[in-house]
């Protein structure tokens, strides 16, 4: 389902366990904000220690249509989680890994050198806090939001003049190639094995998740918001983290 305007008073979903019952469902998370509670900093995040575990036991229940999706890179996201045997994609779906870690399609190049420079000096100038990734950069303004225009419009001049995109998310903007988006990773991983002919669910909280959840629900599947933020294209919503892991019975 794809709304036309933003709905702040999407139903629940149906039940996991009979959607799963009903048919072959692919599942496709996203991290923070979905799986973890907003922290101070990308750092700050508190991950329940067995995580990686309770995840592979949801792949194995899905007969491994289950796919990670994050902002993050990879290696950040392995950081925080250990060892994860699920498919994955990492830094807005610009990486993507199967679930024994062999790698779909081909990486991105690394930013040059001269922007991540110019990036960090716009996190100097700012008191921004500036997050290096394999595949791109972020600039985080949570400690004060209120400098956060200034932040995003320096990004967006760095990212216009250099063919990149600015990605906003939740007091951050992230600076990627094009095509690194949740979308395309979803329709990626939707053409290959085991996913390939099931019902996508992109479940998510930000407003990178919206690609993810349109992509979803073009392919016959939905996406399902967490959190009040306003969606676009989810067609249930999720009000915590904590009902993310009672849905899924994570
Ligand atoms: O796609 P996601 O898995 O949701 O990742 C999105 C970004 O998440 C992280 O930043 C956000 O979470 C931080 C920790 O809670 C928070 O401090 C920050 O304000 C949020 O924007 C991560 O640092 C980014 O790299 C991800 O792209």
């Amino acid at each position: 389902m794809t709304a036309s305007a933003p709905d702040s008073t999407l139903p629940p979903p149906p039940a996991f366990q009979q959607l799963a019952e009903s048919r072959a469902v692919a599942l496709f998370l996203d991290f923070d904000g979905t799986l973890v509670e907003i922290a101070p900093g990308p750092d700050a995040i508190e991950v329940p220690a067995d995580l990686s575990s309770r995840l592979e036991e949801l792949g194995q229940r899905l007969d491994g249509r289950l796919a990670l999706v994050s902002g993050r890179g990879l290696d950040n996201i392995a950081d925080h989680v250990g060892d994860l045997a699920i498919a994955r994609g990492g830094s807005h779906g610009a990486e993507r890994v199967a679930a024994d870690g062999t790698s779909l399609g081909s990486n991105p190049a690394p930013l040059a050198v001269s922007i991540v420079e110019e990036i960090q000096e716009v996190a100097a100038a700012n008191g921004a806090l500036f997050e290096r990734k394999r595949f791109g950069a972020a600039l985080h303004y949570r400690a004060a939001p209120e400098t956060g225009p200034e932040i995003e419009a320096a990004a967006r001049q760095i990212a216009s003049a250099n063919n990149l995109r600015a990605k906003s998310g939740k007091c951050v903007i992230e600076l990627v190639h094009p095509g690194a988006d949740k979308g395309s990773a979803v329709a990626a991983f939707m053409e290959t094995d085991p996913f390939a002919g099931s019902l996508p669910i992109f479940i998510g909280d930000d407003v990178t998740d919206e690609d993810g959840f349109a992509q979803a629900s073009r392919l016959g599947g939905f996406g399902i918001a967490v959190g009040d933020r306003p969606s676009q294209n989810a067609a249930y919503r999720i009000n915590t983290v904590k009902e993310v892991y009672e849905w899924l019975k994570l």
